[in-house]
């Protein structure tokens, strides 16, 4: 069960869609310091200091994981994974075992870093191994670290934010947000009808919209990859086996839209990304973590994903 912490002290509990008219609205990120290149900064950028805590399940942990492989940072800050089914929240295993600290569980990390801490418990989250605090739970801003202060030790050939282009992929990754990647979620916890049909309609013509673009460009920004599409992907990846199902995002799936499906595997293939994807932690994860929505537990065994087949000799 997931739940949260009020004044360090673990609680089990949903999030309360009643006081908001039934509408599910995601909980902010409480940690949002930057890692420097700087030297002299409060966190400078270093090889060995930091740690990234994800869940191989979560689209927003996915994206932190997809820009430190792409720019080739996994020796220089170390990963843990915890387990995909939550008990106390986000929990570690002798499988899959919290590295730096040793935790049981991802609550007890939140209340190393600050003892009263309240809010719930969210991953990912990129800790200081020096002052023993969280550096920062918010993807977005892990993504931009990555990308943009540790160039000493980084894969630069790969630009995630490019100069040039940062106007565009903010106000891209601003509807992206809004309409699709928390859209699924706005769809699949609403507890009314009307929210429900809302976030559907947007979530639908939002991706109508994306469809109608790629049909003139390969990804969003034109034919270079940006922090916008592997945005778009971790969604996009969840979706067929996880949103259309226990998110009731059907009314069409991804592999319907011949853009999107394509663009889909195109993301796929590119270097050591099927590495990051984890469809086994994904479907366990939404199916035995949130019994209110599924309470028989019972993971579906489909469907066959076309992006995770491999590409035969003749491309297709
Ligand atoms: N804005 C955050 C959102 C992170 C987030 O909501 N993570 C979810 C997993 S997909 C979580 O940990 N949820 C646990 C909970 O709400 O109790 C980010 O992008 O880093």
């Amino acid at each position: 069960m997931s739940g949260y912490l009020k004044n360090g002290q673990w609680h089990e509990g949903w999030y309360d869609t009643n006081k908001t008219s039934g509408a599910f609205v995601r909980a902010d990120s409480a940690f949002r310091n930057w890692i420097k290149a700087d030297p002299s900064s409060r966190y400078p950028a270093a090889p060995g200091r930091y740690h990234l805590y994800v869940s191989l399940a979560c689209p927003w942990a996915h994206r932190t994981i997809i820009a430190r492989s792409l720019k080739r940072l996994e020796s220089i800050i170390s990963l843990s994974v915890v387990e995909p089914v939550m008990t106390q929240g986000w929990a570690f295993s002798k499988a899959l075992p919290d590295h730096v600290n040793g935790f049981q569980f991802m609550h007890q990390l939140y209340t190393a870093a600050q003892a009263d801490y309240t809010g719930r418990v969210l991953v990912p989250v990129l800790w200081d191994t020096v002052t023993r605090s969280i550096v920062s739970n918010e993807s977005a801003d892990i993504v931009r670290m990555f990308d943009q202060e540790f160039t000493e030790w980084a894969d630069n050939s790969i630009e995630l934010y490019p100069e040039a282009l940062r106007k565009e992929i903010d106000k891209i990754n601003d509807f992206l947000y809004e309409n699709i990647n928390n859209g699924v979620y706005r769809c699949g916890f609403a507890s009314r009808q009307d929210a429900y049909q809302a976030a559907f309609e947007n979530l639908f013509s939002a991706l109508d919209w994306v469809e109608s673009r790629l049909a003139a460009h390969s990804f969003l920004l034109g034919d270079t990859i940006t922090e916008s599409d592997w945005r778009l992907f971790t969604t996009l990846a969840r979706f067929d086996a996880v949103y259309v199902g226990h998110f009731k995002c059907n009314r069409n799936r991804i592999e319907d839209f011949p853009n999107l499906s394509r663009y889909l595997r195109q993301l796929y293939l590119q270097p050591d990304i099927d590495d990051t994807v984890n469809i086994d932690h994904i479907k366990r994860h939404y199916y035995l973590s949130h019994p209110h929505i599924n309470p028989s537990g019972i993971v579906p065994a489909g469907p066959i994903l076309r992006f995770c087949a491999p590409v035969g000799d003749d491309g297709s």
